[in-house]
């Protein structure tokens, strides 16, 4: 079953941000005004440690020429261990899909509010348009209008969220969708390789795998200096591909390490790719799932589409028994995919506090 909440939710009212943006209030409505720890430090006063980093980039062309292969699959599994996220290039998606894809989700975004408010995100779920992870009348709120929707399998979509417009909406959903599930295979037996595994041993554990999409759309902010576009999270997911929109070329995404916020700097073309929590209970904390966040800027708006590719909810989990041993004791528990599905999805963004359900602290 796709996880939803079975409880009633009382979440207040949401204002759209699109909408906020147009009416210019004089100030930031509070819902959305960060406590001051949480606030976002603006470019100018980013430390310059965290300006000179860059979260590696993997040239898949290069893993598949036997010359590179090693190099590149060593680069990967750093990435993993060391940032939780790298940029792909070279990942043999047709540009102009991923042009297509950002095309008509900013087409989408730009329609009369009325017209998306037919595909409501109901309170305490997670797919359709509003905002998501909202479970109380006094959380703070993201600067951000999110559209999800569950792709595979088929049994997770709920057809009446589905958009008719534009008109090609649906079908560039479905066939970048099949693009993006081919790639996440392709990056989980690399994944596997740089860890020493069988190259299939995640297409095998994961059954038929479940797919969601998620497309952000972040106004620009008059005080980015008082809100967070989206707040810090890892992700539930084995996978995340992100894709970020080409025409807003704001920066907005970032990541903690070592805790600094670094921003992740657009390469034309690339994905960013992150580990999810499911990766990181597999790989006994090898490769980590890294808290992000993403920021608004004061004149720039900002998409991103965003895929997350975890397991089917059948599956029941735990780190692999190759990669545990005396110096590396087992730090999380059995548990099934599914119940820690739901358990994602009913509780709000919080850093990585969503993967203390899998945690055994006893070592
Ligand atoms: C920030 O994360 C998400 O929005 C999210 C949601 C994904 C989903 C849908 C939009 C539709 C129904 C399925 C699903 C829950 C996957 C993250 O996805 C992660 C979280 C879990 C758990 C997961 O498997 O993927
Ligand atoms: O918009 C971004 O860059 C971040 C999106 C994200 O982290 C998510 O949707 O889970
Ligand atoms: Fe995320």
């Amino acid at each position: 079953m796709a996880p939803v909440p079975s409880f009633p939710v009382k979440v207040g009212h949401i204002d759209d941000v699109q909408e906020l943006k147009k009416i210019k209030p004089s100030s930031i409505p509070e819902r959305f005004v960060r406590d001051m720890i949480e606030r976002p430090k603006l470019a100018t006063v980013t430390t310059p440690s965290s300006c000179s980093l860059n979260i590696p980039v993997v040239d898949l062309s290069r893993i598949s020429n036997s010359q590179d292969f090693h190099n590149e699959i060593m680069k990967l599994s750093t990435s993993c261990e060391e940032w939780g996220f790298f940029q792909v290039i070279n990942h043999g998606i047709d540009l102009d899909l991923l042009e297509k894809m950002e095309k008509i989700a900013m087409e989408f975004f730009m329609l009369p509010l009325e017209e998306k408010q037919k595909y409501p995100m109901a309170p305490g779920t997670v797919q359709g348009y509003g905002q998501a992870f909202v479970f109380s009348e006094d959380q703070k709120l993201d600067w951000c209008n999110m559209f999800a929707l569950g792709v595979e399998p088929h049994f997770i979509r709920n057809p009446k969220l589905w958009p008719t417009k534009p008109l090609d909406f649906s079908e560039t959903v479905d066939i970048y969708s099949r693009e993006i599930r081919k790639l996440c295979k392709k990056l989980l037996k690399y994944i596997a390789m740089s860890l020493g595994l069988n190259d299939d041993i995640f297409e095998e554990m994961f059954g038929v795998a479940v797919q969601a999409v998620r497309m952000n759309y972040y106004p620009a902010c008059p005080r980015p200096d008082l809100v967070l576009g989206l707040s810090p999270h890892s992700d539930g997911s084995a996978l995340t591909v992100l894709q970020q929109g080409k025409c807003s070329s704001s920066v907005g995404l970032q990541i903690l390490k070592d805790n600094v916020w670094v921003p992740v700097q657009p390469i034309p073309n690339a994905l960013v790719i992150n580990i999810g929590d499911t990766i990181e209970v597999l790989t006994n904390g090898r490769y980590k799932s890294v808290e992000h966040r993403a920021v608004t800027h004061q004149e720039k708006d900002r998409l991103s589409i965003v895929t997350f590719y975890a397991p089917s909810y059948e599956i029941e989990l735990g780190p692999l028994e190759e990669l545990v041993d005396e110096n590396n004791p087992c730090k999380y528990k059995r548990y099934n995919h599914g119940e820690y599905s739901m358990h994602y999805v009913t509780n709000k963004l919080q850093g990585k506090k969503t993967l203390e359900f899998a945690k055994i602290y006893d070592n």
